[in-house]
């Protein structure tokens, strides 16, 4: 614990015998009606968490080096043809940071003011929360007519494809289930962090909405690191990682179909084309491989570019714009899969396949980065019902009962946590 670090709002907690965990920050924002986010990025073990002091979140344009510190979520309907702008992203502003290391506070700064006095009061009276209590398992709500509608829209979709009409679309579903009382959302990040090391795991709180949205997703958008290396992914394809013995698969044996590959390289293709509209030859394309995404693998090509030697500091959020969304959740070509989807899918997709992730963050002593990642694997709670979303890439070569057999398999990432 490097003590000058952490403002007065940790100490005085300190002061009543322990220090505060995020489920203590959590809880506390909750309380006061305050918007949060609380994160943990691929491969590490710190966890990160905001609370804006914004009781209504502002809706901005996502300009990665205009922004301060804080936490993006978009919505999938955030961009328009013309200008490609993702207006409507949720900005939650950084008021309180805090980073932990085993649930220790190593690094806290606070917006000082009116709210940040009444935070800290309310925090330093926390009871001590047991954030690994046990979920009581939901009942699903039985949806008969899901599959049948599903596996329809599936059918007509391959046919449209086979007449020409576009190369790939991603349509989604929803499956809901009903808590006896509302699950506690910390208990549920801390196990998708031990059960997915590599995966970028979430909870956002946004109390105008009445919302908590969960996520364990594998796929990143753009990060810009702090030398201003800037990173995307493509990632589609899907299959089980696990043989039907129970035994896990080897990725280096994985193999895969026509279709995946061509669905994956759609996504690749989509990319470049977003390079090219900016006429940025200097990527460097690696893949595409086999990667492992909990209780599935997909396959995934990364890029990558030095900001500083192409001289292109704008560049994440140029990309941004021409990026989202990207093929692995809409399709190609992009106009007319949105259509596809909006006339076919009978839910709203609100944040499920938008983006979400910390910008600007960082320590005094880092220079700030920012991770945004595709917002998939993530179910919506409200209250004590549970919306999950998964979708599937369709190709002219889709087989939809086992279109429908991926989005179970999707939503089994985080209901395997959930029910255990
Ligand atoms: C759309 C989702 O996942 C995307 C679609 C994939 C596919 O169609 O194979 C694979 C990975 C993701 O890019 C989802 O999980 O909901």
């Amino acid at each position: 614990m490097q003590s000058d670090n952490v403002s007065s709002i940790v100490s005085t907690t300190h002061s009543s015998g322990r220090w505060p965990s995020p489920v203590d920050f959590w809880e506390t924002a909750r309380t006061i009606g305050l918007p949060a986010a609380l994160w943990r990025l691929p491969n590490q073990q710190t966890k990160h968490l905001i609370v804006s002091f914004d009781e209504v979140v502002p809706r901005v344009s996502a300009d990665l080096e205009e922004l301060p510190a804080g936490f993006l979520v978009s919505p999938f309907d955030n961009f328009n043809s013309d200008t490609a702008s993702p207006a409507q992203t949720l900005f939650l502003r950084a008021d309180i940071q805090a980073i932990f290391s085993d649930a220790e506070p190593t690094h806290v700064t606070v917006t000082p003011g009116e709210t940040a006095d009444q935070f800290s009061d309310l925090l330093a009276k926390q009871p001590e929360h047991n954030s690994h209590v046990s979920l009581v398992a939901p009942t699903p709500i039985a949806d008969p007519e899901a599959e049948a509608q599903y596996i329809a829209n599936v059918a007509e979709a391959v046919s449209a494809m086979q007449r020409g009409e576009f190369r790939k679309v991603v349509l989604s579903r929803t499956k809901q289930l009903q808590f006896d009382d509302a699950p506690n959302a910390v208990a549920l990040f801390d196990k998708l962090c031990k059960k997915y090391p590599t995966a970028f795991i979430s909870a956002v709180s946004i109390p105008e909405k009445g919302q908590i949205w969960i996520s364990a997703t594998p796929e990143r958008l753009v990060s810009i690191d702090a030398n201003g290396i800037f990173q995307t992914n493509a990632l589609a394809g899907t299959q089980s990682a696990f043989e039907s013995d129970g035994t896990m698969k080897r990725p280096s044996e994985a193999m895969w179909s026509q279709k995946e590959i061509e669905e994956q390289a759609l996504v690749s293709r989509y990319i470049i084309e977003c390079f090219k509209r900016i006429r940025l030859r200097e990527y460097i394309e690696e893949g595409p491989k086999t990667v492992v995404a909990g209780n599935l693998m997909h396959l995934g090509s990364s890029f990558t570019v030095d900001t500083q030697a192409v001289r292109y500091p704008q560049l994440g959020t140029v990309m941004l714009r021409l990026l989202h969304p990207t093929s692995a959740v809409c399709g190609t070509p992009r106009d007319v899969a949105v259509n596809f989807i909006r006339q076919h899918e009978n839910h709203d997709r609100d944040l499920y396949s938008g983006f979400l992730g910390p910008v600007n963050t960082g320590t005094a002593s880092e220079s700030p980065a920012s991770d945004l990642f595709v917002h998939i694997r993530c179910m919506k709670l409200e209250g004590t019902l549970a919306t999950l979303y998964a979708g599937a890439g369709l190709t002219e070569y889709s087989v939809p009962e086992r279109e429908w057999q991926e989005t179970e398999l999707k939503c089994q990432t985080l209901l395997s946590v959930i029910i255990d």
